[in-house]
Parts: structure tokens; C-alpha cells; sequence
């Protein structure tokens, strides 16, 4: 971002977060690094909302000295790296370390006090409830309705599926909120100076944001937050960028060992190779300029099936491709039913919907449809969140085939009558479980009914992801025919093979030092730290520029542009290090990320399992390291020793104890994950396994399906 547009946020009144801005001069050597590396105060970092353009000066560290570090200190760093496993519990490293800084001051306090802020205590609440504060505000709610806790009360107002997901806080596609509204929430708990956006920007969902009129409200003015006024830059339009794309790994070829169950009535035979699918020649001309020689598993079974019209439940590791398996077998219906290309219309009537919950993932599958649909009549569109939604609607006014959006944005151009959903044939949704969960399900009810929409049984409904809990495949239900079918590639909700996981044991205070020992050691390898908050994103991304390391962010206070700005920095490796909250654990398909470190380990066992999967993708290996930390983690202990196992990592001993210790009854070590996650369609759990079709084989093999029971 240029001095420009600080001078524009910065007069902006109604931008009330602290953001911190990675700026390209902010890195580069010269004169602008000299006026960044001063050393920040403590005040600096606790006052930043109203200081902003003092702290953009203050801690935002230059890269040059990144950048000057010699090439035997980093190769030598490289070395270490590989005895990464061994890094010890973090005992040793005693207390809160770095103390001769004021910065760090600031920090300890900023931590504790984070600890027990709202946002923190919500989105730890997600099923677990551990932490006190503003706990109590939920537990009506939360025992009524859902094993997860959490924000329930307030959402009361939204009806449907009751209770709010926990990193609502990272909710996609509202409109930029202003700072101020229901502060009164954080019972009894000192607000930040100053406030911050994110914390407001779910509390206002309570006062109708969430409804399909909220974006347009924003846009309009009607509502009395600010303008959005971002136009995310043009897609590239050369056939050389459409068509990037990296290496698939050495572990590709292992896709083929793992083991494949297809459940429901008559499923078709899955295919082996592209040329089996018979698409048309100018998909199978993109699918080679993409690069896919052979198909991974999820796509052999996936991509009969919707050819063959079924609705579809599929769940496979992360990265391993499916987002190929729903839009080929798509586009290839498309093609063969002849679509027009579509004209400039005020309100167009795309065949196909895809949604997914976060505004990179979508844009990121517009680019995936758009570099499959090349040479086409199909027109795909994405419109997301946090852009002008002037420019969402002319994009799609210009024509629409297949419409990429996340929900808020979706709804929002449903009510303004942009988009006529007659023609719907599919209706994707990504992240399928994330999708029709607490923070997103009321949006999906309200889209599978809204008028015009076929019924179920007038279009096919597809579900991806790499987990899937039992209580939302229940509400998929609703969403699919009933003869649907489940795919299940290895273990549901297992963890990639292709990551190799090493969980530490570090205490709230040793986190940072760790933190940095391990950067150091990794050097310029692209790795993506999660953290819980977005504050505390924002704070430790502050706290590596601080040590030198080139750090960007990632979050929901961020501006849609700085997002962009960040996960393109991350991406072409100007900012190796890429802090973040959940908003980007899922989906995200970067290159070469090599590391997830989880500072702060999710609320849930199936966050962690999208978040170690932004590395190890498409058969190349990954490392994750976790921190953990027994006060707020021990309710992890259980399912991590699961997933590790599955995944046949080393287990650390203490970790086994902790779990032991923290034992829940109904939670199996074997094959069933009790209320952890679901191993299995769960369809089987309540027809009995002996009336349904289960085909469990190995990919290699291309099987016919036994129809030996049906389970209707
Ligand atoms: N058959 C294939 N051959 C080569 N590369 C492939 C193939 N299928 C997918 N890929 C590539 O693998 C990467 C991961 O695919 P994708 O993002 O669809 O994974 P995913 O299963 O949706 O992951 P997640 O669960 O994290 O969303 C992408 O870069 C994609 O282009």
C-alpha cells in the first residue's frame, strides 16, 4: 500500500482497528526501513487504534536485515530445521523472555488481558467452554442446542440453527462495520483502547447483519457503517498465469494406497484415468495445461458420480484436490448441455452456484473454474465480501454461468434481484461442514429456500471438505436427496498423511521465544502461523517484523485489499512468514508453504486438521508444529493422540498422559472419533450398516460397486 492510501485510512474515521500494514517500503531496504525500525513503546501497542500512523512507525521491523543475513547462517538454519522434532517442551526456556523490551511489556499485558476478552473466551468456547468471562452468557443456549457453546444467546434473534460458530469473529462477507456497537458484551472486561473492528463486526450480526439486506444497507448508506469502496484488481488474463501451477509431490502416487468407501444405492463405477470421464476436448485441453496428468482419488470417485447426477457428500484430506472433482464433472454437464454464452442482463440466471466461507477460498476457486472453463462459452463470476458491491453486481450483470460467492454477499445480491436462481442446476458448497454450521447455516437455509430456488430434487447438491462431523452431516440432509451419495477417502477428518506433525508443549509465556527459535531455524521457508485472535495476529506478526523476520498478516480486521496485499506477499515469498487466524485455515492452496506453526492450537480437533493441511498439498511434504498448552489445550489432548495416531506420528508421552488424565467417556480410540468426528457417513450409525451400500476398496482399483443392501 502507498503512503496515499495510509493518508486515506488514516482519515477515514470509521476504520477503527489497529491494521498493520506489511508495506512494500515497509521491507525494502533505504530510507523508508530506517523511519520503520524504530523501536515501538508499549503505549504504542496498546493505544494503536487511535495511534495508528505512529505505530505504522514504529514497529514494523525492515526486511533489509532479513535480507542481509548470510547465505551459511541460513543454510546452516536450513540443517537444523530437520532436527526440528526434537525441539524441546519449551521448559527451558523459562519465562516471558525478551523482557529487556518495552514492547514485550506491552505484550504480557496485552496477552492476559486477551486471555479473557470476549473474543478470545468465544472462540475458545466452541464445544468446550473452558475459559471464564463471557461463558456464562452462552450456556442457555449452548445446552440446548449444540455440543457447541459459544455466542449462543445473542444469535438467538437469527433462528434456524441457533448457536453462532466460534470464528464468526472471522466471518466472511459482511460489510465493513464501524467500531463501537455492544461493547456492553464483554461482561465486565476492560475493552482494548480504542476498541477494535472484529470485535463489533459479529456482535452486529445480532442486529440483523446477517440477514440478506445487511452488504446492501452498507452500500447503500442506509446502514451507518462505511462505504466499501475496494475493487479487488482484475483476474490475469494471460494463458501463462491462468494455467500456473505447481509441482504435485513425491507422495502422490501413495494417493493411490489410500483407502476409498462409497455409501448410498447404486453408486457408478469410479474411473481411473481423465480420458474414462469423456469430457469434452477443450476441458481435457485445460486439464493438461494445468498440468493433471492422473487423477487423485476423490476425483476417481467424485467425478462419475456427479456426471452421473447424484448429489454427493465427499470427504477427503485436505489438498488433495477437490476442488477439480466438483467443477470438472460440472463444467463437463455444462458444456455437453449446451450453454450460451450469457449476455449483459440486468439480472442473470446462472446454472450453478458455489459457495465457501471464506473470501480468498472463493476467489481462489473463481480462478480454479475459470482456468477449466478457458476457451469456453461459460462465464464464471466471483463476488465476495469487502468489495464494492457496485463491482460485484456489473460483474455479474456482464454474464454468469457459474456464480462463486461467499454466503453474506450471495444473499446480498439474491435480495437486490441481480441474480435469478431458476436456472440453478448445482449448488456447491465447500467446506461443506464449515458451510451449513452455526455461522453459516441460517444463510444456506434461507438460499435453498429462497424463491425460485429448485428443490433438491430439481438440482444436484454437492458437499466437499475434509471434515465432517456427524451432527452436520445430519443437517446436510436437508440440503441433499435422500439417496445421496458418500464418498470417503481414508479417514474422515483424518489429518494429510503428507504432514508430519510434532506437538510441543510450551506455556502461554514461552510461546514467542519458541516462536522465533523455530523461524530462525527455519529461515526463509514459507511458513503460516495461526493464532486465536485477530489481535493477537496483529500483535505477533508486529512482534516478528519486530525481530526481523518479514512477516505478514491475515484476518478479519483486515481491509479486503490488505488481505489481498498480504496473501500475495506471502505467496510470491516477499513475507515469508504469514501470521493468521482461521479465516485462513481452510482451503487455501498456496505453493511451497512449507510450515504451519500453531501458536495458539484451535478450539477444535477439525480446525487443526484444515490448518496443518495448508502444507504437505498435492503429495509434497509439510511439517506443522503445535504448541501446546495445557491450561487451555487439555481438551484437545484426546482427539490430537487420534489424529496423530491415524496419521502414524509420534505421539509425545505427555501428551498420552494429558489424555489420559483429560479422559471423556464416549470417546473411542478406535476407529470412532464419539463426538470428536465422524469416521463415517453417518447414515450408517442410524439405518444400520447392513442397509446400505458400502464400497470400501483401495483407489488403485476401479471397483463396481456391490449393490448388495440398500440403506433406504
Ligand atoms: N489431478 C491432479 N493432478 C495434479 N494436481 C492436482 C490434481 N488435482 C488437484 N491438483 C492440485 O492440487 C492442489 C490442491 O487441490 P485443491 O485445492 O482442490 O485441494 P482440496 O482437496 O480442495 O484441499 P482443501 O481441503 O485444503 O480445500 C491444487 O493446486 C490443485 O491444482
Amino acid at each position: 500500500m502507498g503512503d496515499e492510501d495510509w493518508d486515506t485510512e488514516i482519515l477515514k474515521p470509521h476504520i477503527p482497528s489497529f491494521v498493520p500494514v506489511f508495506d512494500k517500503d515497509t521491507y525494502s531496504s533505504g530510507a523508508n526501513g530506517d523511519a520503520f525500525n524504530r523501536a515501538s513503546d508499549s503505549s504504542e501497542i496498546s493505544d494503536v487504534p487511535t495511534r495508528r500512523d505512529q505505530f505504522m512507525r514504529s514497529g514494523f521491523a525492515s526486511g533489509r536485515s532479513l535480507g542481509n543475513r548470510d547465505a551459511s547462517d541460513q543454510s546452516s538454519k536450513r540443517e537444523n530445521l530437520s532436527t526440528m522434532g526434537g525441539f524441546g517442551a519449551g521448559k527451558g526456556f523459562g519465562n516471558r523472555g525478551f523482557s529487556s523490551s518495552k514492547f514485550e511489556e506491552g505484550d504480557s499485558s496485552s496477552f492476559w488481558r486477551e486471555s479473557n476478552d470476549y473474543e478470545d473466551n468465544q472462540t475458545r468456547s466452541r464445544g468446550f467452554a473452558r475459559r471464564g468471562g463471557y461463558q456464562d452468557g452462552n450456556d442457555s443456549e449452548a445446552s440446548g442446542s449444540s455440543r457447541r457453546g459459544g455466542r449462543g444467546s445473542f444469535r438467538g434473534c437469527r433462528g434456524g440453527f441457533g448457536l453462532t460458530h466460534n470464528s464468526e469473529s472471522e466471518r466472511e462477507d459482511g460489510p465493513q462495520r464501524p467500531g463501537g456497537f455492544f461493547s456492553s458484551r464483554r461482561t465486565g472486561l476492560v475493552e482494548p483502547a480504542g476498541g477494535y473492528k472484529g470485535f463489533n463486526e459479529e456482535v452486529v450480526a445480532g442486529s440483523g447483519r446477517n440477514t440478506w439486506k445487511s452488504e446492501a444497507e452498507g452500500e447503500s448508506g442506509d446502514f451507518q457503517g462505511p462505504k466499501v469502496t475496494y475493487i479487488p484488481p482484475p483476474p490475469p488474463e494471460n494463458e501463462e498465469a491462468i494455467f500456473a501451477h505447481y509441482q504435485t509431490g513425491i507422495n502422490f502416487d501413495k494417493y493411490d494406497t489410500i483407502l476409498v468407501e462409497v455409501s448410498g444405492h447404486d453408486a457408478p463405477p469410479a474411473i481411473l484415468t481423465f480420458e474414462e470421464a469423456d469430457l469434452c476436448q477443450t476441458l481435457n485441453n485445460n486439464i493438461t495445461k494445468a498440468g493433471y496428468t492422473k487423477l487423485t482419488p476423490v476425483q476417481k470417485y467424485s467425478i462419475p458420480i456427479i456426471l452421473a447426477g447424484r448429489d454427493l457428500m465427499a470427504c477427503a484430506q485436505t489438498g488433495s484436490g477437490k476442488t477439480a472433482a466438483f467443477l470438472l464433472p460440472i463444467l463437463a454437464h455444462m458444456m455437453r448441455d449446451g450453454i450460451t454464452a450469457s449476455r449483459f442482463k440486468d439480472q442473470q440466471e446462472p446454472e450453478c452456484i458455489i459457495v465457501a466461507p471464506t473470501r480468498e477460498l472463493i476467489n481462489q476457486i473463481f480462478l480454479e473454474a475459470r482456468k477449466f472453463s478457458f476457451g469456453t462459452c461459460i462465464r464464471p463470476v466471483v463476488i465476495y465480501g469487502g468489495t464494492q458491491l457496485g463491482h460485484s453486481i456489473r460483474q455479474i450483470m456482464q454474464g454468469c454461468n457459474i456464480l462463486c460467492a461467499t454466503p453474506g454477499r450471495l444473499m446480498d445480491i439474491i435480495g437486490k434481484e441481480k441474480i435469478g436462481l431458476r436456472q440453478i442446476r448445482y449448488l456447491v458448497l465447500d467446506e461443506a461442514d464449515r458451510m451449513l454450521d452455526m455461522g453459516f447455516g441460517p444463510e444456506m437455509k434461507k438460499l435453498i429456500s429462497f424463491p425460485g430456488m429448485p428443490s433438491k430434487d430439481q438440482r444436484q447438491t454437492l458437499m466437499f471438505s475434509a471434515t465432517f462431523p456427524e451432527e452436520i452431516q445430519r443437517l446436510a440432509g436437508e440440503f441433499l436427496k435422500t439417496d445421496y451419495l458418500f464418498v470417503a477417502v481414508g479417514q474422515v477428518g483424518g489429518a494429510c498423511s503428507d504432514v508430519q506433525q510434532t506437538v510441543l508443549q510450551v506455556g502461554q509465556y514461552s510461546k514467542r521465544e519458541k516462536l522465533v527459535e523455530i523461524l530462525r531455524n527455519i529461515g526463509e521457508e514459507r511458513t503460516m502461523v495461526f493464532v486465536e485472535t485477530k489481535k493477537k495476529a496483529d500483535f505477533i506478526a508486529t512482534f516478528l517484523c519486530q525481530e526481523k523476520i518479514s512477516t505478514t498478516s491475515i484476518h478479519g480486521d483486515r481491509e479486503q485489499r490488505e488481505r489481498e496485499q498480504a496473501l500475495g506477499d506471502f505467496r510470491c515469498g516477499k513475507c515469508p512468514v504469514l501470521v493468521a487466524t482461521s479465516v485462513a485455515a481452510r482451503g487455501l492452496d498456496i505453493e511451497n508453504v512449507q510450515h504451519v506453526i500453531n501458536f495458539d492450537l484451535p478450539s477444535t480437533i477439525d480446525e487443526y486438521v484444515h490448518r496443518i493441511g495448508r502444507t504437505g498439498r498435492c503429495g509434497n511434504i509439510g511439517k506443522a508444529i503445535s504448541f501446546f498448552d495445557p491450561e487451555p489445550d487439555s481438551h484437545l489432548a484426546q482427539p490430537l493422540v487420534k489424529v496423530l495416531s491415524d496419521a502414524q506420528q509420534d505421539v509425545p508421552a505427555w501428551l498420552e498422559e494429558i489424555a489420559f488424565s483429560t479422559y471423556v467417556p464416549g470417546f473411542s480410540g478406535g476407529t470412532s472419533r464419539g463426538n470428536v468426528f465422524a469416521s463415517v457417513d453417518t447414515r450408517k450409525s442410524y439405518q444400520g450398516k447392513s442397509s446400505m451400500n458400502i464400497v470400501g476398496f483401495s483407489s488403485a482399483q476401479a471397483p463396481n460397486p456391490v449393490d448388495d443392501e440398500s440403506w433406504d
